[in-house]
């Protein structure tokens, strides 16, 4: 079974206005997200990453193409399934949670609409922030949390409706470098660890290949499939795309994360993940990025 099944998607913002002055954002793009698998997708700002995420989730009806969420046709040529009757859900850059309910309120909140009985509410409510770690936090009032504390419990309010998959839209980056990195590992964690699918939206490369098991670039209005992270070779990227996920040209970096399948590099500002063992932790490395 795929998670996600996009086939030749279309979606342009033109409503018919004399003012519309934009250009189609989706042409015709296809992409596949395998059961439990998660997918990050990287782009140049404005490239239609959260449209793509919006389209999944019936935020926004595409002009054509076809959306399979969990092997259930969502949008074909015309058919539009409701947001709520899709098996995924979202996580927002600013949590958006609900400011009047407490903590475990605003996880709750979905197992009410599904109209699932108190009991178990409470059972599944205090089960779920186990998880995400803020078990003590289920009282606490929305607008008393660190920005840390409250994507946690947006992460939480999906995760308790046993979602097929998730949708992230750069739901870390009002974080600091450290904090990110660190909930990236965790984020990764519980979606394998439920076995939830993912598609992770993110202008980090190292957020990016620490929570995916495979990356994407949106560009052009397609979706450029780059395989496995365990693979990525950067030097057979596009310039446009190597760019994305650090640049080109020789640079000195730091040895930040290294493992049998890969190597990852912080150089200034960027992150630079190169195939394989390369180094330690902590050696200084030069890599030249150029073809
Ligand atoms: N509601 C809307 N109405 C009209 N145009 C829109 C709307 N939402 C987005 N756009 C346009 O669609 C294009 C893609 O936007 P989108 O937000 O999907 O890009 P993005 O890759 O997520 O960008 P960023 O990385 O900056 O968040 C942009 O040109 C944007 O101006």
């Amino acid at each position: 079974m795929t998670a996600i099944n996009i086939t030749n998607l279309h979606v342009d913002y033109d409503d018919g206005s004399p003012n519309y002055r934009g250009e189609p954002v989706l042409t015709g793009a296809n992409l596949t997200v395998d059961d439990g698998e998660i997918l990050a997708v990287l782009g140049a700002s404005g490239s239609g990453k959260s449209t793509l995420l919006r389209t999944i989730a019936g935020l926004q009806q595409p002009g054509s193409g076809r959306i399979e969420v969990a092997s259930v046709t969502t949008d074909d040529d015309g058919e539009h399934l409701p947001p709520h009757r899709r098996n995924c859900t979202m996580v927002f850059q600013d949590a958006q949670l609900f400011p009047h309910r407490t903590v475990a309120g605003n996880v709750a909140y979905g197992l009410e609409a599904a109209k699932v009985p108190k009991v178990q509410r409470r059972r599944r409510v205090a089960e779920v922030l186990e998880m995400v770690d803020i078990a003590e936090l289920a009282d606490r009032a929305i607008t008393e949390l660190s920005g840390g504390q409250a994507q946690r419990v947006a992460l939480a309010r999906c995760l308790v409706i046993r979602p097929a998959v998730i949708l992230f839209d750069e739901p870390l980056s009002a974080l600091d470098r450290g904090l990110r990195q660190r909930l990236a590992v965790e984020i990764r964690q519980l979606l394998k660890q439920t076995g939830t699918s993912a598609i992770y939206v993110t202008h980090d490369p190292a957020e990016a290949t620490t929570v995916a098991d495979r990356l994407a670039v949106v560009e052009h209005g397609k979706i450029i499939d780059l395989g496995p992270v365990a693979t990525l070779d950067i030097s057979k990227l596009s310039d446009s795309v190597a760019s994305l996920l650090g640049g080109l040209g020789e640079v000195t970096g730091v040895i930040t994360a290294v493992s049998d399948e890969s190597t990852t590099v912080e150089v200034v500002e960027n992150i630079v993940v190169l195939p394989g063992r390369q180094g330690g932790l902590g050696d200084t490395i030069t890599v030249n990025l150029s073809r």
